[in-house]
């Protein structure tokens, strides 16, 4: 069957107003953006913001609640399995543990894809060349993490999921991931990466959508999250008593300058700081979850004011509209997952109404392309934060 290629200019993913409640958890309260051909999108957020279940509904393995989602042009509550071949899927914790050895995994899973990578190659790019022969079950946490990137790519796949890929990796392992990232991106693969690594996202997104509470709170291109302001930069001394002082301003030069003249020397411990992509972001985030508790607050309030009047007084509490998803409850980590063990057999039904359990993914995510075939179917003037340049 011919791929469906997705049109050029139509974004590869495309969602709007993406809603998805756990009982009485609104874990994804409308959440809207799009992905372009060949663009590596950072999804961010602390833990419990959302991230994940957004993934997993553009991925199909859960359903949405409300809200239009198109993934390769093709709704994922009714993508086939050529469709899902075009997919690369790393799971946030899939753990690869099974009594075979890397090639053997590799070249097992590559045998599920019409155009895979060669096994070989993608051992080597992953750094497992020295432990091809060896049983997954041998490698440490770090490597079997490398091997879910491994079967990620295998299959040549035109969007790449990565949900938080890296957990795990020491720094020169985190640094050959990502020029491996980079290689994928020049032969023109999608990626929507999550992740917890800031420095990660700042190294490999070209854009990046900020989610807490199940909100999307900014989109933006990966340099211009936070708005211009927030990236201003700040120049940091100690004055005559050893206090620290600071400056936030457009021109760092010349406030150094200012002081070097006012000192008549080297300020103590001077440096000039530009704000990161993590103090941009944890400044979104705590602004977030500030405006969230006063949120919050003013609903109990409310509800203590309906209660006290009586029950004929307005309108009656409505327990289900506070958002409760900061903190991951719900969710169990299913640590590892022996492939050769798990489930594969869902059937068109299963895919089109049900969320499927973390624990079956690893290898559906792969292996079930000859079961049930195409069944699924500003800042001019300075922005001071401190006082005036102290010496
Ligand atoms: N199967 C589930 N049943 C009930 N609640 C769930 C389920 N899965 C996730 N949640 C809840 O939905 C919210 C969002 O969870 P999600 O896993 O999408 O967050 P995340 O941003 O991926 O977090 P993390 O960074 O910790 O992986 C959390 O409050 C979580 O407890």
């Amino acid at each position: 069957m011919p791929l469906n290629r997705v049109n050029q200019n139509e974004p590869v993913v495309h969602v709007r107003d993406l809603q998805k409640r756990y009982g009485d958890v609104d874990a994804v309260r409308g959440i809207s953006f799009d992905i372009r051909a060949g663009e590596t999108f950072a999804l961010l957020g602390p833990n419990g913001a959302g991230k994940s279940t957004t993934i997993e509904i553009l991925e199909g393995y859960r359903d949405r609640s409300a809200g239009e989602v198109s993934v390769l042009g093709i709704d994922p509550r009714h993508g086939n399995r050529s469709w899902k071949s075009r997919l690369g899927i790393v799971l946030q914790s899939t753990g690869e543990s099974g009594n075979v050895t890397v090639t053997e995994q590799l070249s097992h899973f590559a045998g599920f894809y019409p155009h895979p990578r060669s096994v070989t190659e993608v051992i080597e790019a992953v750094g497992l060349g020295s432990k091809a022969k060896t049983r997954i079950s041998k490698l440490s946490g770090g490597q079997r993490r490398r091997v879910d990137v491994a079967l990620g790519i295998i299959g040549r796949p035109e969007l790449l999921f990565l949900d938080e890929p890296t957990t795990g990796f020491d720094p020169e392992a985190r640094h050959q991931f990502w020029d491996l990232i980079r290689s994928l991106k020049a032969e023109g693969t999608t990626i929507l990466l999550t992740t917890h690594y800031l420095d990660e996202a700042a190294q490999l997104g070209d854009r990046a959508g900020v989610i807490a509470g199940g909100r999307l709170i900014d989109l933006g291109g990966i340099d211009e999250i936070g708005g211009a302001a927030a990236r201003i930069p700040f120049v940091r001394w100690l004055d005559a008593t050893g206090t620290r002082q600071e400056r936030r301003t457009e021109h760092p030069g010349r406030v150094v300058a200012e002081l070097v003249a006012a000192l008549g020397g080297e300020p103590a411990e001077l440096e000039v700081v530009r704000p990161s992509l993590e103090d941009v972001y944890l400044d979104l985030v705590r602004t977030a979850d500030a405006a969230d508790a006063a949120a919050e607050q003013a609903t109990q309030a409310t509800q203590a004011a309906a209660h006290a009047a009586g029950p004929s007084a307005g309108a009656a509490p409505q327990p289900g509209r506070v958002n409760t998803g900061r903190v991951n409850t719900g969710r169990v980590n299913t640590g590892r997952v022996n492939a050769s063990q798990v489930n594969t057999n869902f059937t068109a039904a299963d895919r089109a109404t049900t969320d499927i359990p973390r624990t079956d993914r690893a290898r559906d995510s792969a292996t079930d392309f000859d079961a049930d075939a195409d069944a699924y179917t500003n800042t001019d003037a300075d922005t001071d934060t401190s006082t005036e340049i102290r010496a």
